[in-house]
């Protein structure tokens, strides 16, 4: 591949972190490398406190790294940007703004684009995540599912090149996780970023990306890269076949392991 081509896309380089508390120094992250191609779907799996979520952030530029560089596409990412979306586990929305205002939310404060653009904007997350009918009620009056697919309309209306997941599914019921699981396929089939997504949830990583990195214990690293070599588009049938369910074992035998090993250092 053209030696620039393969540049492009999420570099992580050389990334540690380490938080300095009154209690002393957490190592939360050790020398963590990472290349995320453009448009790739990459989920984050590892034990509790290996440093997902530390990574995530830094990656969104709302933690500052200890040391090495953060690239997309030749540039730094240092602070929050509008290149980079971010929906987390808690609901986020503002809940003094209707629907269709918190989808709107980020295009307005840029003042980039007319009203009559925003709102065709708008319009067209509210109908890519399924919320038509819903647009001019606030967030308490809708189900958890609800709220998080406006958080995912509110992140995808600005065009990020990067999306961002933290446990978005967390708080969800098992069959509202599995209904969300798919549009979001479909939403990312339709509108194509570079996803990074933390999960705790090994079926969830499976079906969802196109590489699973399971991170090793804290301080976290990459511990191995499990490629998820399924068709697309996929849908919930896939969560049976033989392919899956090695994929699956992998997966949980390498978290098994790490849990292991925390468990003898008595964490
Ligand atoms: N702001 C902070 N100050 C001090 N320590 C922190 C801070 N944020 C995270 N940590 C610590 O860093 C380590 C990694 O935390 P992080 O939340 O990134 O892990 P995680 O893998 O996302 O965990 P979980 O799966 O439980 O959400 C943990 O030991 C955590 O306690």
């Amino acid at each position: 591949m053209d030696k620039d081509l393969e540049n492009h896309g999420l570099n992580i380089i050389d990334i540690e972190k380490v938080y300095h508390t009154k209690n002393g120094d957490v190592h939360a992250l050790s020398k963590t490398n990472l290349h995320v191609h453009r448009k790739e779907f990459v989920a984050l799996l590892g034990t509790s406190g290996c440093g997902k979520s530390t990574l995530l952030r830094m990656i969104g530029g709302l933690t500052e790294q200890t040391s090495g560089t953060i690239i997309y596409d030749n540039r730094e990412l240092t602070k929050p940007s509008a290149e980079v979306g971010m929906v987390f586990q808690k609901y986020t929305l503002f809940p003094w703004l209707s629907v269709e205002k918190n989808i709107g939310f980020g295009l307005k404060q840029k003042k980039e684009k007319t009203n009559a653009e925003i709102h065709e904007i708008v319009n067209q997350y509210v109908d890519l995540v399924g919320l038509r009918g819903f647009e001019k009620l606030y967030p308490k009056s809708l189900s958890g599912g609800m709220q998080q697919r406006v958080a995912i309309a509110r992140a995808l209306a600005n065009d990020p090149s990067i999306l961002l997941l933290d446990e978005p599914f967390g708080a969800l019921d098992t069959t509202t996780r599995e209904i969300m699981q798919e549009l979001l396929l479909d939403v990312w089939q339709k509108s194509p970023k570079t996803i990074v997504m933390v999960t705790h949830d090994v079926e969830e990583a499976v079906f969802l990306a196109d590489r699973v990195v399971v991170m090793s214990a804290r301080p976290g690293r990459v511990r191995e890269i499990i490629d998820i070599d399924l068709d697309r588009p996929r849908d919930y049938r896939v969560k049976s076949s033989q392919k899956f369910i090695e994929y699956k074992m992998r997966a949980f035998e390498l978290i098994r392991e790490e849990s292991m090993k925390l468990m003898k250092e008595g964490i």
